[in-house]
């Protein structure tokens, strides 16, 4: 089968900066994945070297098996909704009409539902939106593509909490009804945990985590409780953050733990805390900034 997305040892330098540092990423078919990483991380500019919006300074990157760059046949299969997306000057109606055109799969029918229920005025020019109302016309075009390859970059620039948790109901309907290979970046990361189905991220340009989600959870578990026992239970294991209040501890153990260590922490009296996604993400993210301190090219 053919990869929605293909992206190997790509790397993106701006001057002396590294936005990408040879990242290597495979999307075979339909799933939900987020691209996850902190602010200036380079979620952006993976989609947009993905969407053919930028160039790679090396690397390759294949979508649904073809370059991107200048395809029309491959961009057509491919939408990318930008946070603060930007429209030419035209009305609601007229950029719906626009995006019918250019986007072979366009559900007219589902742009209708998703206007209404994002209460869209379709007569109004775009640049009379609020932003919230040009973030909801964005999640339309970008449901209503129908894209096999769909790229959502933080695309709910101020919405509210009720208009966002009709993209992502309407996000998982649709992928339901029509799988296709969606992407989604995002900083809301406990908003969004339970949508995907894999998680990458990225730190400082580089790729520091790529697992399916379920594989995750209770891989990296907090045990808290008094040092000594703290310490007997975490013996030979990949500590990830320790940290010490008094005579008690609490340490952030990386590969799970087994039903027999669960039980020895229930003897000792120690507490177990899975992390979130969210957590898993700051400490994955404090660990690179150990082992890797500087990001500039040589
Ligand atoms: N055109 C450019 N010229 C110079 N540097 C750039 C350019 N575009 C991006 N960068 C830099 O590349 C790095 C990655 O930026 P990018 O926008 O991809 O991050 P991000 O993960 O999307 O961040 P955020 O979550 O804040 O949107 C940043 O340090 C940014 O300043």
């Amino acid at each position: 089968m053919t990869a929605a997305i293909s992206v190997t040892g790509l790397t993106r330098r701006y001057r002396d900066h590294l936005a990408l540092d040879d990242v290597t990423l495979g999307i075979d078919g339909p799933s939900i994945t987020g691209l996850l990483g902190r602010n200036g991380a380079g979620k952006t500019t993976l989609m947009r070297v993905i969407a053919a919006q930028e160039f790679a300074s090396a690397g390759q990157v294949r979508v649904l098996g073809a370059s991107p760059v200048e395809n029309d046949a491959v961009l057509r299969r491919m939408v990318f909704i930008r946070e603060d997306q930007t429209f030419p000057d035209i009305k609601v109606r007229d950029a719906l009409a626009a995006a019918s055109w250019f986007y072979p799969n366009w559900s007219a029918e589902l742009a209708r539902t998703l206007v209404a229920e994002f209460d869209l005025p379709t007569r109004r020019p775009i640049r009379k939106l609020s932003r919230g109302m040009r973030s909801a016309l964005s999640i339309v075009i970008g449901l209503a593509a129908r894209a096999e390859v769909t790229l959502f970059d933080e695309p709910y620039a101020g919405l509210d909490a009720v208009a966002r948790q009709l993209f992502y109901d309407r996000l998982l309907a649709e992928y339901a009804e029509h799988p296709r290979a969606m992407v989604l970046s995002t900083h809301l990361i406990d908003e969004v945990a339970g949508l995907l189905e894999r998680v990458v991220m990225i730190d400082r340009g580089r790729v520091v985590l790529d697992a399916v989600t379920d594989d995750l959870r209770g891989t990296f578990v907090t045990v808290s409780g008094p040092s000594a026992a703290v310490e007997q239970l975490v013996a030979g294991r990949a500590v990830w953050d320790r940290r010490a209040l008094g005579a008690q501890e609490s340490v952030v153990v990386a590969g799970g733990l087994a039903d027999l260590d669960r039980r020895r922490a229930r003897d000792l009296r120690l507490s177990l805390e899975p992390l979130s996604l969210q957590q898993i993400m700051v400490h994955a993210s404090a660990r690179r900034a150990e082992d890797a301190p500087e990001r500039t090219s040589a």
